[in-house]
């Protein structure tokens, strides 16, 4: 389900493009004098809810969105995630912490400036499309260049290019209502990408979808993030969209971030009941990769085989074991990194390596 894909451009820890750091959003009465005040802000949401009548839809969360990773927000509905994203660009007004864009602080920025941020740095894909009923495919996808003051020659060819892209040549002359539901996505996605923003806000941009056009979509966006190493990051409330599209996965409970780990870390590794539970009925031979189910060494044979990539799902590595009958050793750059049998990858699928209690991406234990 992760995303395997070889990127031009890997994700890189260094100059975050968002760096987030104690945000709180509190909606209600007086909300300023709740992340102040330490005994407010310890009281949880009913408590708080009942003594000043405020919600707390982000508690002092801080995370950094790396360059080039799709992050995903991902939580049940009231976990805080839409708030937490529109805080970005502040189409909420957070209520306490920091936010830098770039290392710009996004809290300081004037209006004229969180225009240009909303218009060129960080385009917003919504649920539901915004399309502009009147207009065609192309004008649609060109409006943010218009609004952005680009002539209309211009416009319309840089237009035509995302079309393209987004898989919607043949039709920029169609009207919203003549698409379905996936085109009417694409558009709107192909909207955000004209203005070549450097990262894209994808607040559940399929949710609305059937399942099969969703499933397009998703490929959609692992396709246009393997070949354009943009940065996104992605709402959901769908823990198989979240793995399959994160690099990381901020997930959500009550306006706190319980977990924020790569797919694998999550599933694998579960910070608490709660996440654990949340996780409870992943196929976990398709997130858990043979790094992590290998026995470590080199197999000290001339021929390695099996030949798995580190990143290689389990699923993938079975099918190599049970094709051969035989181990299979993980390389890398032509050097053995360890070696995974049937025992291994069975205690993978039956979850039975977390035994010993393994913790973030610590090896992990012997399957029993
Ligand atoms: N304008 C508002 N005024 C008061 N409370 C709000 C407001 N907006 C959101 N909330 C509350 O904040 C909490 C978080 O809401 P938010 O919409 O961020 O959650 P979400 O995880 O995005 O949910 P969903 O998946 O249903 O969209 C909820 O308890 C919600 O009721």
């Amino acid at each position: 389900m992760t995303t395997t894909a070889t990127l031009e451009n890997p994700p890189t820890t260094d100059n975050p493009v968002f760096s987030v750091d104690g945000l709180w959003k509190v909606f209600g009465p007086k909300a300023d004098r709740v992340p102040e005040d330490a005994e407010l802000s310890a009281l949880d949401p009913a408590d708080l809810r009942a003594r000043t009548g405020c919600t707390a839809a982000v508690r002092d969360v801080s995370f950094d969105v790396r360059k080039g990773e799709v992050f995903v927000v991902m939580g049940l509905s009231g976990s805080g995630k839409s708030t937490l994203v529109r805080c970005l660009t502040r189409l909420i007004e957070p209520t306490a912490g920091t936010i830098c864009i770039d290392g710009e602080d996004v809290r300081a920025m004037d209006k004229a400036r969180l225009r240009e941020l909303r218009r060129h740095r960080a385009a917003m894909v919504f649920q539901h499309f915004g399309l502009l009923p009147h207009r065609t495919v192309l004008d649609n996808v060109a409006y943010g260049l218009e609004i952005q003051g680009m002539g209309k020659a211009e416009r319309r060819a840089r237009a035509a290019e995302v079309v393209t892209k987004v898989g919607l040549e043949g039709m920029e002359q169609r009207k919203p209502s003549q698409l379905s539901g996936g085109q009417q996505q694409r558009v709107g996605l192909a909207r955000a990408l004209a203005v070549d923003p450097q990262v894209l806000l994808f607040d559940e941009p399929f949710s609305a979808l059937d399942p099969l056009i969703r499933r397009d979509m998703q490929e959609e966006v692992v396709r246009l993030h393997r070949e354009e190493g943009r940065t996104m990051v992605f709402i959901t409330h769908d823990l198989s969209e979240a793995l399959k599209l994160g690099d990381r996965i901020a997930l959500m409970r009550d306006g706190k971030v319980v977990q924020l780990g790569t797919p694998e870390e999550i599933v694998g590794s579960p910070a608490d009941g709660y996440v654990r539970e949340f996780v409870r009925d992943v196929p976990r031979e398709h997130v858990m990769t043979v790094r992590r189910a290998m026995k470590p060494g080199d197999c000290a044979g001339p021929a390695h085989p099996g030949g798995l990539a580190p990143d290689a799902v389990v699923a993938d590595a079975i099918k190599v074991v049970a094709g051969s009958g035989r181990p299979a050793c993980v390389v890398e750059n032509g050097r053995c990194l360890g070696v995974v049998d049937h025992e291994r990858l069975l205690g993978v699928v039956a979850g039975t390596e977390l035994r010993g209690g393994a913790a973030g991406t610590e090896p992990r234990k012997e399957a029993v």
